[in-house]
């Protein structure tokens, strides 16, 4: 798996993730948001966590007109892979690759802690090495991190099982306690919590690896 990871001004997640990755058994580019293409070949584009530009306007809004969002968007319109993790997930709908939006925290406060994740489908590339309904101990930090959508867009994603994991535990005011997404193709994914946080005993749980090795048996299959 050939992965490409992101890096914006105030991008904080970047070397995490491509770690994470680069353990998983990806072969890793670091890629500048002022590059107008990605690297020949790239099969995952993945957009860290962080305060790019920022946080200012809207999380996540400035990064999407960066010069390499049009070659994310391109990738994703020809059935690449994306994962955006935290402010990764807002810049994904900065950028209309995922419905719904981050908003301010429901407590208004930065949360900086453990959270469990429910698995709510297996159905995707990134959670297919999970049990359905596992439940997982994932750190969040995040100040805006309340997701909210439609009633149509709402219904479209429980009607196609593009839900990825809910909070067990309500924890930002999300609508259904969603904490992450897919898209219509199931390629792109979207999630507040950090799974490269806790990707090696060091981090004090690996829970988060699953996702990284979903990545890589579906792109070893494919
Ligand atoms: N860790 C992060 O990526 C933070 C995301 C975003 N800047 C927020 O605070 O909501």
């Amino acid at each position: 798996m050939k992965a490409a990871v992101i890096t914006f001004p105030g991008s904080n997640c970047d070397r995490d993730l491509a770690v994470a990755l680069t353990r998983a058994g990806a072969e890793v580019t670091r890629v500048w948001h002022k590059d107008e293409a990605l690297p020949a070949g790239t099969d995952l584009v993945a957009v860290p966590g962080g305060f790019s530009f920022g946080d200012y306007l809207r999380c996540g809004a400035i990064a999407a007109h960066s010069p390499v969002a049009a070659a994310i968007r391109t990738h994703a319109a020809g059935g690449g892979y994306v994962l955006g993790i935290c402010n990764g997930f807002q810049v994904l709908t900065e950028l209309g690759l995922l419905p719904g939006a981050l908003m301010r925290n429901a407590g208004l406060k930065f949360i900086c802690r453990e959270a469990v994740l429910r698995v709510e489908t297996v159905a995707s590339p990134f959670t297919r090495a999970y049990a359905p309904g596992q439940e997982i101990r994932i750190p969040v930090a995040h100040h805006d991190g309340n997701y909210q959508i439609d009633p149509e867009g709402l219904a479209a994603l429980k009607d196609q099982d593009r839900i990825a994991f809910t909070y067990a535990l309500g924890i930002n005011g999300s609508v259904r306690d969603i904490a992450g997404v897919l898209s219509e193709n199931r390629r792109v994914l979207g999630m507040m919590p950090h799974p490269e946080r806790a990707a090696d005993a060091a981090h004090g749980g690996t829970a988060g690896a699953g996702l990284f090795q979903s990545l890589m048996q579906e792109l070893v299959s494919a």
